[in-house]
């Protein structure tokens, strides 16, 4: 008898982005997995009639898997009708059921993993609910007090120290504590999800030219410095602090298997430069598995059938990957 596929919640992300499109766009692949959508059925009926996509949608029955070709469906459904690229606040809080869903069956064992179709994180804020990303909203749906945002792609894996905050708000975000735990857990999960036994991590410094010895700013001595220390001296491969500027040319990139940058837009626009629309976004230090796509809703292309599906597909296998 075969093993059973890993069965994985994927959530259709924003109504009117092109994640119902690329949902719509996994029964193509023989991927390694049993993919239930959480989205509004009709919403998802619509959106296949749009692009001309005869895909069967059936409604998801845990023992009753859909033959190859059709797409198994757990309903959600929406607060107001979705127009393809157009907003609508009226279905902010729809968004987050989908990832309540998600979310509870991977909590309860039902689901291997979570994979999320990319939301519009200012909608949901103009729905009234506070809400800065997937990752954090898992950290907080899981009870996890941190957890740590990593995408890969083109060979290259990069970790964040701070994930959605406002800029002039990074350097006080980055504490010996804080980046203490970023990095017990990057180093944590490198070992335990990606099987590197010693992990070598390079550090990037947050300042211009890593703090140019202090005459560029003190993060570097003050804060950095001393965390790498302690965690050396637990035994871990910590290079660094690293000047940003040329941590990500190939030869440096060679001496590592991940990168620590300190902030959002210091670490990905190097990777998604490399690897946009086939990158995949994975949180770590969670309970559960998730990963997602590497970029967001795209809302030009919604129903118009120019969304690439490469990202949802990578993050599907290595979901897959992970849950097995
Ligand atoms: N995983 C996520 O939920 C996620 C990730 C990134 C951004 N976002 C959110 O998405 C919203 C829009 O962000 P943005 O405009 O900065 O980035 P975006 O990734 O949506 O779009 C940037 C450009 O890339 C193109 N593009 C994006 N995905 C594509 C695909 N699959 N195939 C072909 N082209 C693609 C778009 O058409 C656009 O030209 C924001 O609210 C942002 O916060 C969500
Ligand atoms: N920072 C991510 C990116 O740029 O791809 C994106 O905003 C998604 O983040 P969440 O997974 O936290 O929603």
């Amino acid at each position: 008898m075969s093993t059973p596929l890993p069965l994985l919640a994927v959530t259709a992300g924003e109504p009117a982005g092109i994640g119902p499109d690329l949902v719509l766009r996994l029964p193509e692949l023989a991927l390694p997995a049993r993919c239930v959508v959480i989205a509004d059925k009709t919403l998802l009926q619509q959106r296949a009639a749009a692009l001309g996509l005869h895909v069967p949608l059936l409604d998801y029955r845990h023992e009753q898997p859909a033959p190859a070709g059709a797409l198994e469906v757990w309903h959600v459904p929406l607060a107001a009708p979705c127009r393809p690229g157009v907003l609508d606040a009226a279905n902010g809080r729809y968004v987050l059921a989908t990832l309540d869903v998600a979310i509870a069956g991977c909590v309860r064992g039902e689901f291997a993993a979570m994979v999320t179709a990319p939301v519009h994180k200012g909608v949901i804020n103009d729905a009234g609910v506070a809400f800065s990303g997937h990752t954090e909203y898992l950290a907080e749906h899981t009870a996890t007090p941190r957890v740590v945002m990593m995408l890969a792609g083109a060979g290259m894996r990069v970790a964040l120290a701070t994930t959605h905050l406002p800029l002039r708000a990074v350097p006080d975000a980055i504490t010996r504590d804080s980046l203490g735990e970023v990095i017990r857990i990057l180093h944590a999960d490198l070992v335990s999800k990606f099987g590197i036994a010693a992990p070598r991590i390079l550090v990037a410094g947050l300042n211009p030219h890593a703090g140019e010895g202090g005459h560029m700013g003190r993060e570097e001595i003050d804060v950095i410095e001393p965390t790498l220390a302690a965690l050396r001296n637990e035994g871990m491969n910590l290079i660094g602090p690293l000047p940003a500027d040329t941590l990500f040319n190939p030869d440096k990139l060679a001496q590592g298997d991940a990168v620590l940058a300190m902030y959002h837009d210091q670490g990905l626009p190097v990777l998604k430069h490399a690897s946009f629309g086939a990158g995949i976004n994975i949180t770590l230090g969670l309970p559960i598995i998730r990963t997602s796509v590497d970029h967001g809703t795209a809302l030009d292309l919604a129903a118009t059938g120019r969304a690439d599906p490469g990202s949802l597909f990578e993050a599907v296998r290595l979901a897959a990957q992970l849950a097995t």
